[in-house]
């Protein structure tokens, strides 16, 4: 069911209008659904309900901390990639001990922050980092719980950018050196292998590359069931993709059946560490039009959101689809919906059919996941406010940013 429906003319967030809430709030506006995140985030759980799991949401995807809470009050757990994700988690309220650390650069402060607050599990991807890990730990006097993210070098079909999972990417062990770095891990007093992990792209859109890089995976888990290596858990990490335009990606449920028909009788633990399919459709970024203008034959929609706001559209050619937050009906002409940073790639849409006057409020949709975690302050644009609307109720969980934070922390030469 979707959140952000038209009642009459008017887009509605859940029981609130969005038009209302871009008056007293101002724009440009991220507006999420509380009811949406919970609805994503059950799809998930319930889909493995019978089977033994984590559901990990990805931080980097939506990562305010009413987001994290309204997930943490679920039972969720968290996927994380730096100290500072950590921190957010804690703030809102989540449960380190549900907590897997991924990435390919954890400093030795981040690892002492995790192993002080007790993470379930850091998913390692390097020979390097999995002897500093064991150094960090046995300083401490802790044994940190690891999994080794294999790279399976399958292809994920998606954005070369977002594209996680093949040999040429930076992320993860290479299958042919996984069992030696397993060996070592085994020898390492400082560790205490739990898993394997894998993450081979974001935006799937289909099962097939996610069932190759399980059955890469599995077959390993057997080879190191030979060599004496126990595996309790099989992290699947992420990356199932949601409907932008007309993708028809697998439901959770669907997809989780086919992850558990090729696991067979196994008993191993699945960890699942969702980000876009829980927030991405959760979440509408509304901006003004400031003014239209042609240039010789093309029509632009100036906008007060850019690529700053929501910067998908610039960096992958995102298309995502841009509606009006008050329907004007009638004839419609082509648009670029374009912001006011000064670059030529500041765009938010291209060749969009609306009918639109300055002063028209319009919606992006699925900028949930992805929106505001990648904004920036270029153009001293300050930063966008973050509104999570529950029912009639609607709340500020990020003020817009004011311009003396801008240069907060910035000093004059005496
Ligand atoms: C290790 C890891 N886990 C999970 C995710 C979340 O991916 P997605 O938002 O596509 O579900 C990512 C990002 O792609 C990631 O790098
Ligand atoms: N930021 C990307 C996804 C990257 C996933 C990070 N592991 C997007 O907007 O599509």
């Amino acid at each position: 069911m979707d959140h952000f429906i038209y009642q009459a003319e008017s887009l509605f967030a859940e029981q609130c209008p969005v038009a209302k809430l871009a008056e007293q709030h101002g724009t440009p506006l991220y507006i999420y659904s509380r009811a949406t995140l919970e609805r994503h985030w059950h799809a998930f759980n319930n889909a493995v309900a019978d089977h033994p799991h984590l559901i990990c949401y990805a931080v980097k995807a939506n990562s305010n901390i009413a987001v994290l809470n309204v997930l943490a009050r679920l039972g969720s757990g968290f996927d994380i990639v730096s100290g500072g994700e950590l921190a957010r988690v804690i703030e809102a309220g989540g449960d380190p001990a549900k907590v897997v650390f991924s990435g390919v650069g954890k400093t030795v402060a981040e690892m002492e922050m995790a192993l002080e607050l007790g993470i379930y599990c850091f998913n390692v991807e390097s020979a390097a980092e999995l002897e500093q890990l064991n150094i960090v730990a046995l300083r401490m006097g802790k044994v940190a719980a690891v999994s080794l993210r294999i790279n399976p070098d399958v292809d994920a079909g998606t954005h070369p950018y977002i594209s996680t999972g093949l040999k040429e990417n930076k992320f993860g062990i290479a299958m042919e050196d996984a069992e030696s770095i397993f060996l070592r891990a085994n020898e390492l007093p400082g560790l205490a292998i739990k898993g394997v992990d894998c993450h081979i792209g974001s935006q799937l859109t289909e099962i097939t590359p996610f069932l190759d890089a399980m059955d890469r995976m599995l077959a390993l888990i057997d080879r190191l069931a030979e060599l004496g290596i126990e595996i309790q858990h099989f992290d699947v990490g992420g990356g199932l993709g949601v409907t932008y335009d007309d993708e028809l990606p697998p439901q959770p449920d669907v997809y989780a059946a086919a992850l558990l028909e090729r696991l067979g009788g196994r008993k191993l633990k699945l960890i699942f560490e969702p980000g876009r399919a829980i927030a991405a459709n959760a979440g509408i970024f509304v901006t003004q039009v400031l003014y239209l203008k042609e240039n010789s034959d093309k029509r632009f929609a100036l906008v007060d959101g850019a690529m700053n706001d929501l910067i998908r559209p610039s960096l992958y050619s995102a298309w995502q689809k841009i509606i009006p937050v008050v329907e004007r009906g009638g004839y419609t002409q082509s648009y670029d919906v374009v912001g006011p940073i000064c670059e030529t790639g500041d765009f938010l849409g291209k060749d969009r059919q609306l009918n639109v006057q300055a002063g028209d409020y319009l919606a992006i949709r699925s900028s949930g996941a992805y929106g505001f975690t990648m904004a920036s302050n270029y153009n001293s644009r300050p930063r966008a406010a973050e509104i999570m609307v529950d029912g009639s109720n609607a709340y500020v969980i990020r003020e817009r940013e004011k311009l003396a934070q801008l240069w907060q922390g910035e000093q004059l030469l005496p």
